[in-house]
């Protein structure tokens, strides 16, 4: 099985390309969906995010109040990094188990020839990195996924907190092994992951159309 991680800051294409790619075929993991789903209602991480952010960081229910989490972990990268400190270890463990299995376990009739991890704060899982075959920064210009994110209805003040948290665009570059530009909104994003696919002598299907919805 091939893995490509996909590297990118806010609204810049990755959960786009991992859904082409699996349109195509490939087992697609997402690491923000996997934090979501750690939040269980008395689960060792909620307890530790509420004894570190204020236990109204809850609702009714016990879980995670995301918009209210998200304001506190937001308000400065230091208060995103309390959060990391909490929350990758574990994304980290989670990401292993599951790509560590696909790969050993289906050396004769592998299940999927391509796995996508879509991984949105990349520096605490540089661990990870030998994993993947490729590591590809989907990148676009912070005006452009400005305005990509408001017109999915993003507030632009979150937007903005959540980019402040994040790498600068050189540096999540570096730490790349390849890098495709989604600034143009056109189907280079979908030509270059195919020609990712080609090189890799992958044998997909086709994707149905390619819209970024
Ligand atoms: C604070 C939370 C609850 C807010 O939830 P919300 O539904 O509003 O956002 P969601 O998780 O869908 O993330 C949306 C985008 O915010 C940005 N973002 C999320 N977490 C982080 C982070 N730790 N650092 C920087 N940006 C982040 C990313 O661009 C991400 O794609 C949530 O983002 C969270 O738990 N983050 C910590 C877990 C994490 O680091 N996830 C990313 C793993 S790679
Ligand atoms: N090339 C493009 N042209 C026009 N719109 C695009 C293009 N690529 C992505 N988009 C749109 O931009 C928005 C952000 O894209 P997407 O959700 O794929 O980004 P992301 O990197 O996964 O974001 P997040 O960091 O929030 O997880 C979406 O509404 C998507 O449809």
């Amino acid at each position: 099985m091939i893995t490509f991680f996909l590297i990118g800051n806010i609204a810049s294409g990755k959960s786009t390309a991992a859904r082409y790619l699996e349109r195509r075929g490939a087992m697609r993991i997402d690491l923000d969906q996997l934090a979501k789903d750690l939040y269980q209602p008395g689960s060792a991480v909620v307890d530790a995010i509420a004894e570190e952010f204020g236990w109204d960081v809850l609702d009714a229910m016990g879980g995670i109040d995301r918009a209210v989490l998200a304001r506190r972990a937001f308000d400065t990268p230091e208060d995103a990094a309390r959060l990391n400190a909490i929350v990758h270890p574990i994304l980290l463990e989670q990401l292993g188990l599951r790509l560590l299995p696909a790969n050993c376990c289906s050396v004769m009739v592998p299940e999927h020839q391509l796995a996508v991890v879509e991984i949105s704060a990349p520096a605490g899982f540089t661990d990870a990195f030998a994993l993947a075959d490729e590591v590809i920064a989907v990148t676009a210009p912070l005006e452009t996924r400005r305005l990509r994110a408001v017109e999915r209805g993003m507030d632009a003040d979150d937007f903005d907190r959540r980019a402040e948290c994040q790498p600068s665009e050189d540096d999540l570059i570096a730490m790349a092994t390849c890098v495709i530009d989604n600034a143009l909104a056109d189907d280079s994003l979908f030509r270059e992951l195919d020609a990712l696919v080609d090189h890799y002598n992958l044998d997909l299907p086709a994707a149905e159309e390619s819209l970024h919805g």
